[in-house]
Parts: structure tokens; sequence; C-alpha cells
């Protein structure tokens, strides 16, 4: 169920800098082209032994919830701003989430969503959350056809739309590549708007991945634009901030 659990400074959307402790939840049913998490799928669980060292000991199993608890407890720093539930897709897990989120929330930790937005239907109430909107360049073609890609974008404005009416501070995420269009993005921003203008989209430039190329500065800034066109000031870029400090 879960590959790893570290601590580490938020290198993404909304709260990046802040410090967070990362459970990343193993499987996903979606293979986006870019995707540098694919691999930690079948990877035994590890855990870091001490917060922010990057030393790590392998465990068996972190399923019980007094053995996370316990680890959470064990890596918590006085500057924990959340705890984020990744992967994979964590709403793979969505019920042991709730019940881990709903633990940690008695122990006044605030919870962190990061998801794909495809199981609307096990959405539930997390402090902050992040779904990360994905455009039909994400995917290889001959596996993901139009009409399956069409489902999966309703689905995320879906739970976007949950998640703002549970009162859950969410915000989109779109990751775009070198030759993403702005006309692509102003899409998502104009339905992001229909939700509510002050949900915030985060423009996130592709960390290069195999052959996949960031955007160029007048390609990044034309698509932010058009965005602001439905969203104001409501956009912001962020890039994986954690790659740059050579964290994880
Ligand atoms: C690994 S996914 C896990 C959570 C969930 N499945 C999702 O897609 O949001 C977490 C985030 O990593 C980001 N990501 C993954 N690979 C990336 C890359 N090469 N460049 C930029 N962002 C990337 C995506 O924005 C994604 O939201
Ligand atoms: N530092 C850091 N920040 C992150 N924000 C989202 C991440 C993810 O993989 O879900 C992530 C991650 O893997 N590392
Ligand atoms: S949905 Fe998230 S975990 Fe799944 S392939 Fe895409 S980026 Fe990776
Ligand atoms: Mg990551």
């Amino acid at each position: 169920m879960i590959s790893e659990v570290f601590s580490s400074i938020m290198g993404e959307g909304k709260f990046i800098g802040r410090r967070y402790i990362f459970i990343r939840f193993k499987g996903c049913p979606l293979n986006c082209i870019y995707c540098d998490e694919y691999t930690k799928n079948d990877m035994p669980c590890r855990v870091e032994e001490v917060s922010g060292s990057g030393i790590f000991k392998e465990y068996i199993n972190t399923a019980e919830n007094n053995n996370l608890i316990e680890i959470i407890n064990k890596i918590k720093t006085p500057d924990l701003f959340a705890i984020s539930f990744t992967g994979g897709e964590p709403l793979l897990y969505a019920d042991k989430i709730k019940e881990y989120s709903d633990i940690l929330n008695d122990l006044g930790h605030k919870t962190h969503l990061e998801s794909n937005g495809m199981f609307p239907d096990k959405i539930n109430y997390f402090d902050y959350s992040s779904i990360d909107i994905k455009l039909k360049e994400h995917f290889d073609f001959n596996n993901f056809n139009s009409k399956k890609y069409d489902e999966l974008y309703n689905n995320e404005l879906k739970s976007i739309e949950k998640l703002y009416n549970l009162g859950s501070d969410v915000y989109g995420k779109v990751v775009i590549m070198e030759n993403t269009t702005p006309e692509t993005v102003e899409q998502v921003a104009k339905d992001l708007s229909d939700i509510g203008d002050d949900i915030i989209l985060c423009i996130q430039p592709v960390s290069p991945f195999k052959d996949i190329k960031s955007p160029s500065q007048q390609n990044l800034l034309k698509i932010m634009e058009v965005c602001g066109n439905h969203l104001g000031d409501s956009v912001i870029c962020t890039s994986q901030i954690h790659k740059y400090l050579g964290m994880l």
C-alpha cells in the first residue's frame, strides 16, 4: 500500500516551500508520459529514519494506523505545515486514507491530498488539496482514446468542485510541456473559473523527463496570461523546486 514516508519541502503547487511529511501510496491507473514517480510503484516500503536525512529503513508493512502514526510522530518537526497523501494515486486507498486523516486531524495536523482527480466518488475532506488536471497530450494515445480522456477530465472537474464545496483549500495544477498550446490550458482556466474564481491554477512546467522538454519562457508566460483572462491573478507558475534543491 505505502511505498515511502519522508519529510521534505513541498516542491510543487500552492504551498511550495512549506515543510511536509509525504506519504506515498503505490499504484496508479494512469500513465502520464511525464510521471517521475511511476517506478516507485513496485518498490518495497521505505520510511525515513531521521527527519529529512534521506536515510531510509525498509518496512514490510506500514498499513497499521499505529505504525504509520508512530512514524509521523517520530519524523515530525516544529516547522511541519501539513501531511501529504500522494502516490501513485492515493485515492485507490480512499477508505484507509480517510481513517489516517481523521486521526491526524485529531492530533492537530493538517492534511493534503495530491490526486489526479479521477475518482470524484472517493473524495473526502482534506484541509488542502491539489488536483492535477491532465491534458490529452499527457498520454500516449495508443491506449487512451478521446472518450476516455473526456471522462477523466470531467471527473477531475467534479473532484475539484466536490473539494471546493467541502471547504477544502483546493487548487488545480496542470503540467505544461514544450508544445502545450495556450488555448488548451485556457479551457482549463475557464472551466475552473466556472467552479470558483478564487481557485488557484498552478501552471507547472514539466521537469525534463526522457525526451519531454519544458516550455519556452514565451510560451509559459503566454499560457499564464490567457489563463488570467478567466482567473485573474489566481494563476501561479510552480516548478518542482525539490529537484533544484536535490531533495526528495
Ligand atoms: C506523482 S503525482 C502523484 C499524485 C497524483 N497521481 C497526481 O498526478 O497528482 C504528483 C505530481 O507530480 C507532478 N509531476 C510528476 N512528474 C512530473 C514532471 N516530470 N514534471 C513536473 N511535474 C511532475 C504532477 O504535477 C503530479 O501532480
Ligand atoms: N518535495 C516534494 N514535493 C512534492 N509535491 C508533490 C510531490 C509528489 O510526488 O506528489 C512531491 C515530491 O515528490 N517531493
Ligand atoms: S496520475 Fe499521477 S501518479 Fe499517475 S501517472 Fe500521472 S502523474 Fe504519475
Ligand atoms: Mg514527486
